[in-house]
This record gives structure tokens, C-alpha cells and sequence, in this order.
């Protein structure tokens, strides 16, 4: 332990005044900063100082909340890293999405029966499901209401369903959403025909929400549990969201600390709240504190993202840059070309210049939306000049998998041999997973270690010896969980044990990685496909939130990829704000007079314009970006 006026941030990270102030406030605070103000670092150096000095009592615990599940990960993996096993045990990291699914799979049988959904429910993701659901099973009809099936739209009924906590339901019968809701809830949480019991995760945020309401104490539990509370990218809650929240911990004696950027809102369309910094600041009488550095990107990035904040927010102060950047550095500029397929034979062949001096990962593309078709001709030219790239979308998610992690890091060591991290992670698992104390037991640690490399010997023989791919590499993925036992795996890990999360993940898994051997024919290439290592990644703006490359790409900063500035400007340009912040030294925006993208549910070869988001361009003007036509 270490006494708190001796504690020091870690890895050399030097905190500004007002960091280093959250990071040992004692209080609910509420931290309102820029890109790369380093709000997720703060984060986890408010871990390392409050594990560290036991501030945060053994056996109480750190609750983290991202919204993404890739944040999620990485903020566990710094604090890990940062602190070894014992401490950063205490701290879990979760997403909201997570940590409202826990509460519901632990203490559904408190729920009254009419709101007890099976153990094994089903996750629904999207909203034409939720429609098909409605249509298909609701077999109720009311008087007022007799072509409702033809009336209802899906947008109202998604926001409808879980717009009211659950003891409100039933309120609104006399409205056409009120009274679908009602049914829909009955039919979807008890099932109905063929139709499993089906949730979506607002629903279980409710239904979490509502066991906290219903037993006082399970709510004390969750508040003896979780000493301290962290909300990572606050600006994107939502309203069900935040009622789980006030009702987990409003009142308590639980220390809450937010983090975000009202800049960076841009899940609006999904519900996120208009307001949230100012209803948790005056709910949770939370002390707010600002940040005035970006530790990420270069002056000349800076000066542009200055321009575009205060075009969002008047009120926005100007960061300022740190001191390992010379005056000029970074670059930000439009490139125009007459047609999509010159700009991405010119992007390949900028591309494999920069590649000489920068590893793929350091370089990002990143789109407005339908990634496959705006990026498509990119990936191909990329492909001629032996580039990979790859839509990171269905990487990312696995990627962040517990039973992912283990499957990969179990396959490296087998083919690379050299990775005490990922063996280190293993062993640890192991251990954990049998009840044995790695820092005590030395000796059954040994073992552990020596059984361990006699399996991926073995592994390693049968991996080099496949004939029939489709039977063995899915065989071989499944030896690798069983050798760690899938039961023990499940229980120390309760989210697979229930619903369909192992099952979709396991073929989704199986799939991908069968894809790339497919493609490479050698483990060690298959391997590094899977992870990524040597791809440019490629995403929409949505899927790089949070995330950092040394040169970006914006492909199409035109007015169709912003097809709906004209009634949401200000959501645009907070997400034109986001794909801007992600780059350290470089970022290139394109755009082009012919352009290939879906219109209509048809691949259509389209001519573009950007006159509906000229306020876009006229702050790049304003700016001093340059623009070139190539
Ligand atoms: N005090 C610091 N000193 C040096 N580097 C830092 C510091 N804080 C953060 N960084 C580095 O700056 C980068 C941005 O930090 P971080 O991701 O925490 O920012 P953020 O505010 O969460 O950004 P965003 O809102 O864009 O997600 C990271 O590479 C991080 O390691």
C-alpha cells in the first residue's frame, strides 16, 4: 500500500493541476473535456491511486462504465498493466449494456413472474426485428386501435419500448405505442409460439433497473460492492441508461466520477441524452472540472480543431498542445479528385509510401457510413500494391472477447512461441480458474506452466497437420476452450452461461478465423490476419470513437455521406468533429466528383456535391486548410 501523499501517476504521465485534482477527489466530480485531453487516462490513474493507497477498502471494487466494448477492454488491460493481478482484480470494467445484463442474470428470480424472462433469453440488436416480432406475435387486438399492425413505425416503437420505467408501463394504454409496448413486453419477455423469449438491452437496463427498485437489498449490495463508480464517455448516455444509474447509485455513499466531451455527442439518434451534464451535475451535486491540453495531436490539428468546437459550442475554450510537438507540425488537408477510382489508386500509391515510415495500425480510414462501399475500391487498389485493409467492424467486438482472447492467445503461443504477456495471461487464468493462488502456491504454478506447454506442443502438431479444414480448424478451436475446461470457463466468466452470447461468438469466431486461413494457408499469417496486425483498419466514425492514429483518412466528405445534415447539422458536425480528433500528425479529406455508394437499396454510381455541407467546408476555410485537386 502506499500512503496517499506519496502516491505518483504512473508510466511518467504528468497530470495538469485539475487531473491531478480529480484523480484524489473524494467527491462526485464530473470531468468536461476535448479529444485527447486524456479523460480514459485519467481514469485509470485515479485506479492506480485509489487501489494503490487503499482508499478504495479491500474487498470493495472499482466499477467502470464505457459504452463500447473494445473501451471497455482497453481501460482494464491499462489498469491491469499498471497495477499486476491482485489490485487490478478490484477493478471491473464493464460496459453499461454489461453491467445491466449482470444485474438481470443474477437476480431474475426476484423479478415478479409476469417480468421474469427464461435464464435462456435471446438478444435482439435491430430494430426491424423488434418490428417482426410485434407483427408477428402479438395476437391481442384492441378496439381503438384496429389496423394498428399497418400504423405502427419502427423508430417510435423501439423509443416506445423502453421509454417508461417498467411500474409505468401500462400507463399509456389509451395511445397507440402505449398499448403495442404493453403487448410487445408480455409477448417478448415470456415468448410466444415458436418465438423464444427475446430482449433487447434497453429492456434488460429496465428489467435491472427494476430489481433494484423491487429489492432494497440487492441495491445495498451493489452499493457496498462499488466504492467508486467511473462513466467513460458521459456525453452518450442514454435516458434508460440513466435511470439505471440513478436508481443503482443516487444517495449512496459510492464516489462517482464522469468523463466526456459535449462535442463529441453523436449518439443522439440512439437516445442519448441532450442534457446529461447538467442532470448528473445537479442530481449528483457532482463538482465540475475542465481540461485545457490535448496530449494527442499535433499544433496544426489543434488549430483546425479549435475552429470546429467553437463552431459547435460558443463557449469552447481553445486547448492547448504539449510541449513534444515542434510549432508546425501536423497536417490537415482536402484532397478532391474527379473519381472514386483515381482517388484510390492515388491513396494506395500515398499509402505505400507512408508505409516505409508507419506500421498499418498507425493509419486509419475512416467513412460517414457504409463502409464496404465507400471504402471497396480503396481495399482493391490497397490489394494491388500488397497492402491489406479491412473493415474492422466484426474484429473489433470478437477482438474484445474473453473467450476470443483465450482461443487467439492460446493459438500465438503455439505458432510464435514468444509473448510473456500473452503467456503470463494464460497461466494467470489457469490458476484462477482452479482456485490456485499464483503468488503463494509456486510449486502447483509450475505445474501449471509445464502441462501447459506439453498441450500446446501437441496442439501445435495437430495444427500442422490438418487436411480437411472445414472439420478440423473448428475441432482444433474447440479442444483449445475444453483443455481449460468449458464449465470452469463459464462460471468465471457467468456472461456465457446464459443466452446466446457464446453460441454467436464461437461461429462468428470459427468463421473468421477459417476465412483467413483459408486465405493465407499458414497459421502464423492467419493468425496476424485475424489480429490485424499488418490491415489498415477501415470504420465508420462511429467505430473510431475514442480511438488514436498518427495519419487518418476521411473518405466522401460529401453531401451524400452527410445525407441528413439538412435536419441534423449539429449532430454532423460532431461527428465530423470526432473522425477530425482522432489523428496525431496527419489527416486527408476527400473528396470525389463521382462516387459509388448504395442510394435506394441500389449500388448506384452517383455524382456528388458538397453545397448541402458547405458550413463544413467554410470552417476548413476558415482553418487554412488547404485544398488540392489531384
Ligand atoms: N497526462 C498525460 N501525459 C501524456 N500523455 C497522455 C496524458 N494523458 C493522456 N495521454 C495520452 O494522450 C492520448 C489521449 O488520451 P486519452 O485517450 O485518455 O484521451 P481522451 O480524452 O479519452 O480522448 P477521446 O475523447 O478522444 O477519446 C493517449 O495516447 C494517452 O496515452
Amino acid at each position: 500500500m502506499i500512503k496517499e501523499e506519496l502516491w505518483k501517476p504512473t508510466d511518467g504521465i504528468v497530470l495538469e493541476e485539475a487531473a491531478y485534482q480529480v484523480v484524489r477527489n473524494q467527491e462526485n466530480t464530473l470531468v468536461i473535456a476535448g479529444p485527447g485531453a486524456g479523460k480514459s487516462e485519467l481514469l485509470a490513474q485515479r485506479a492506480s491511486y485509489l487501489l494503490e493507497t487503499n482508499i478504495c477498502k479491500d474487498p470493495q471494487k472499482i466499477l467502470a462504465i464505457s459504452f463500447k466494448v473494445d473501451a471497455a477492454d482497453n481501460l482494464k488491460k491499462r489498469v491491469e498493466k499498471r497495477m499486476g493481478g491482485e489490485l487490478a482484480k478490484r477493478f471491473e470494467s464493464r460496459t453499461f449494456d454489461s453491467f445491466a445484463k449482470t444485474i438481470l442474470d443474477r437476480f431474475r428470480l426476484t423479478l415478479p413472474s409476469g417480468w421474469r424472462p427464461d435464464a435462456e433469453y435471446n438478444l435482439v440488436f435491430n430494430d426491424r426485428e423488434l418490428m417482426d416480432i410485434a407483427i408477428g406475435y402479438i395476437k391481442n387486438e384492441h378496439p381503438n386501435f384496429p389496423n394498428w399492425r399497418y400504423e405502427i413505425k419502427a423508430d417510435r416503437l423501439v423509443r416506445s419500448l423502453t421509454k417508461d420505467p417498467l411500474h409505468l408501463l401500462g400507463e399509456r394504454e389509451d395511445d397507440l405505442y402505449g398499448w403495442v409496448t404493453k403487448e410487445l413486453w408480455k409477448v417478448m419477455i415470456k415468448g410466444a409460439s415458436s418465438l423464444q423469449c427475446s430482449l433487447t438491452f434497453p429492456m434488460i437496463s429496465r428489467l435491472a433497473e427494476y430489481i433494484l427498485n423491487l429489492n432494497s437489498f440487492i441495491k445495498s449490495a451493489l452499493r457496498l460492492t462499488y466504492s467508486h463508480i467511473f462513466l467513460d464517455e458521459f456525453q452518450d448516455t442514454t435516458y434508460v441508461q440513466y435511470d439505471l444509474l440513478k436508481v443503482a447509485f443516487l444517495g449512496s455513499s459510492s464516489v462517482l466520477t464522469a468523463v466526456g466531451d459535449d462535442k463529441q455527442r453523436i449518439m443522439g439518434w440512439a437516445g442519448a441524452m441532450a442534457n446529461s451534464f447538467q442532470v448528473y451535475s445537479s442530481d449528483f451535486k457532482a463538482q465540475n472540472f475542465q481540461l485545457t491540453f490535448n496530449h494527442r495531436s499535433a499544433p496544426r490539428l489543434l488549430e483546425v480543431q479549435n475552429v470546429l468546437s467553437e463552431a459547435i459550442n460558443h463557449n469552447a475554450f481553445h486547448v492547448r498542445c504539449t510541449d513534444k510537438w515542434a510549432k508546425d507540425d501536423g497536417v490537415c488537408e482536402v484532397w478532391t479528385f474527379n473519381d472514386y477510382v483515381q482517388e484510390a489508386k492515388y491513396i494506395a500509391r500515398f499509402l505505400n509510401v507512408k508505409l516505409e515510415s508507419i506500421k498499418p495500425r498507425d493509419i486509419c480510414i475512416i467513412v460517414k457510413q457504409q463502409e464496404s462501399v465507400y471504402a471497396k475500391q480503396i481495399i482493391e487498389e490497397l490489394k494491388k500494391v500488397g497492402i491489406n485493409s479491412r473493415i474492422e467492424k466484426d474484429y473489433q467486438d470478437l477482438l474484445s472477447e474473453e473467450y476470443v482472447q483465450l482461443i487467439v492467445n492460446t493459438l500465438y503461443l503455439t505458432i510464435f512461441k514468444s509473448s510473456p504477456a500473452r503467456w503470463q495471461e494464460i497461466i494467470k487464468l489457469i490458476s484462477e480458474l482452479n482456485g490456485i493462488d499464483y503468488n503463494e502456491d509456486l510449486k502447483a504454478m509450475w505445474g501449471i506452466e509445464e502441462e501447459f506447454q506439453t498441450f500446446i506442443s501437441q496442439l501445435k502438431s495437430k495444427m500442422n497437420s490438418i487436411s480437411d479444414i472445414h472439420n478440423e480448424i473448428p475441432q482444433i478451436l474447440d479442444d483449445i476452450i475444453d483443455y481449460f475446461s468449458l464449465i470452469k470457463f463459464k462460471n468465471y466468466y457467468p456472461k456465457y452461461s446464459v443466452g446466446n452470447l457464446l453460441k454467436n461468438t464461437r461461429e462468428k469466431f470459427h468463421q473468421k478465423i477459417l476465412e483467413s486461413y483459408i486465405e493465407h494457408g499458414e497459421w502464423d499469417k492467419a493468425i496476424q490476419d485475424f489480429l490485424g496486425d499488418y490491415s489498415i483498419p477501415i470504420m465508420t466514425i462511429h467505430k473510431s470513437k475514442g480511438l488514436e492514429y498518427e495519419c487518418v483518412f476521411f473518405i466522401g466528405l460529401e453531401d451524400d455521406a452527410f445525407w441528413s445534415f439538412r435536419s441534423q447539422s449539429d449532430s454532423d458536425m460532431r461527428a465530423f468533429f470526432v473522425a477530425l480528433s482522432r489523428a496525431k500528425s496527419e489527416v486527408y479529406f476527400t473528396f470525389s466528383e463521382i462516387r459509388e455508394i448504395m442510394k435506394y437499396r441500389k449500388l448506384q454510381t452517383t455524382h456528388q456535391s458538397r453545397s448541402i455541407i458547405s458550413s463544413l467546408y467554410g470552417l476548413l476555410v476558415t482553418a487554412n486548410v488547404e485544398t488540392k485537386n489531384l
